[in-house]
């Protein structure tokens, strides 16, 4: 009998961080006190979880500060890792990126997921959202615990609320039915962010990243089924949250432009748009168009010209074997662009044969849109898809539109005198 009270007495001592959590119904007391009694037991919980991540039952979340959580969204390659790091420099929010977090459990040795997450990864499919959304977890529990810390030490009244940016999650159904169950209202869902580009961008970025970034998904094969995923999985996700009003869609094709500075300038610009430099002579460094062509003006650098521009006779190839559809242009703002570095250089750069077509296709495809209206009769035009025009090539369109409309409204009025006239 001794020997039993005593292997349980030692086996209660074993865990006893754990145990003495789970034993304790977690009541309203004010965080110090909390802090002070329980944190090391959270922490010792936190860690077990972590090395073990099937094993939920060590999960505390209740006496932390409901966070806030901003998702970030877009395609391979739009840029979203990139941007977090700036919003959380500037913001000071904790930057969580779900595919870091899977990237780093695979090469966590003897994780029972490793192989499978590596699988999912190379064909640009969905790790099972039981494994995504308990790495999100955990991280945000970690700096949740470090924010509990902090007051603690500092002997502060409340626990400052942690503010999350999550990179590439929630990407498909699973991920957000996941997030619904295992998280829920334990955080505040503030905003999606959602980076778009026109495709090529994706894929130019991430096959360029792909020259030194040792990633098994930065190679052709990859980006078509990320691509894939990408239309098909993680835009209806980002309509479910555009329904909930909490989407904000941002440009994010807007590409820096290089300049190699003649001035030295050992400090950073700080910009609303980002922070540039330090201006060394014959350094190259990325700045806005604007700033390139200022300082270009006053012979304060030369401009590098960005290299999709010598891609753009094989685009004008390519457009023009297309007769009905455009195809992705380089980038949203490629002629607004091309003006500027014509302007400056006072050279023009060839491709008005692509110009011409593309805004042919355009017209055409308006033009038809109308004249199907006109010739059946109907007052109504069916959905506009203009796929892939800028909005500089929209503008072009614009005039257009509009007569169609005004046209149609006379056709309406028509009809309805024609249907008031029968009736006397
Ligand atoms: N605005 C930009 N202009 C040009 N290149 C950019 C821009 N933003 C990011 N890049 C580059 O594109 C590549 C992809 O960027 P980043 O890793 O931030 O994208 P991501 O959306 O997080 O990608 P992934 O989803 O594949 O992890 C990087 O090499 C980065 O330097
Ligand atoms: O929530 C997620 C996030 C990512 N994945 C997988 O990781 C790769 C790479 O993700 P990036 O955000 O582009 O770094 C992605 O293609 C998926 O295979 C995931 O399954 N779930």
């Amino acid at each position: 009998m001794f020997v039993i009270i005593i292997k349980r007495w030692l086996n209660y001592s074993r865990n006893f961080p754990v145990n003495f959590l789970l034993k304790q119904t977690p009541k309203p007391l004010n965080y110090c006190q909390i802090l002070s009694t329980k944190i090391d037991g959270i922490d010792s919980c936190f860690y077990r979880f972590f090395n073990n991540i099937n094993n939920n039952k060590m999960y505390d979340w209740n006496n932390l500060p409901r966070p806030n959580v901003i998702f970030v969204l877009g395609g391979p390659g739009a840029g979203k890792g990139t941007q977090c790091s700036l919003i959380s420099e500037k913001f000071g929010h904790v930057h969580l990126s779900a595919g870091d977090l899977l990237r780093k459990e695979q090469n966590t040795f003897g994780s029972k997921y490793g192989e499978l997450i590596a699988e999912h990864i190379k064909n640009g499919t969905i790790v099972p959202v039981e494994i995504t959304c308990k790495l999100l977890m955990n991280a945000m529990l970690e700096n949740m615990i470090a924010l509990a810390k902090q007051a603690n030490e500092n002997e502060q009244k409340s626990i400052a609320v942690g503010n999350f940016l999550i990179d590439g999650f929630p990407r498909n159904q699973d991920n957000l039915d996941g997030w619904r169950k295992f998280v829920g209202d334990k955080v505040n869902v503030e905003l999606v962010l959602v980076l778009e580009c026109p495709e090529q961008i994706y894929l130019e970025r991430c096959l360029k990243r792909g020259q030194h970034s040792g990633r098994a998904d930065d190679n052709p094969e990859s980006m078509k089924k990320r691509l894939d995923t990408h239309l098909n999985q993680t835009m209806p996700i980002v309509n479910y949250y555009e329904k909930l009003n909490l989407v904000k869609r941002i440009d994010a094709s807007h590409d820096l432009i290089e300049i190699v500075p003649t001035f030295r300038y050992d400090r950073q610009l700080n910009l609303i748009t980002g922070d540039f430099g330090p201006f060394r002579p014959s350094v190259p460094v990325k700045v806005p168009m604007w700033l390139a062509i200022n300082l270009h003006r006053q012979n304060k650098c030369s401009i590098i010209s960005p290299t999709w521009i010598n891609d753009l006779p094989k685009l004008q190839d390519a457009q023009a074997q297309e007769m009905n559809r455009l195809l992705p242009p380089p980038n949203e703002h490629w002629r607004e662009t091309l003006k500027l570095l014509e302007q400056e250089f006072g050279r023009s750069i060839q491709c008005s044969e692509l110009i011409e077509r593309r805004e042919a296709i355009l017209k055409k495809s308006v033009h038809e849109l109308f004249r199907e209206a006109y010739d059946k009769n109907q007052m109504f035009i069916g959905d506009v898809t203009l796929d892939n025009a800028t909005s500089a090539e929209l503008i072009l369109v614009k005039e257009m539109i509009a007569k169609g409309f005004k046209r149609l409204q006379e056709l309406r009025r028509n009809v309805l005198l024609a249907s008031n006239r029968k009736h006397y």
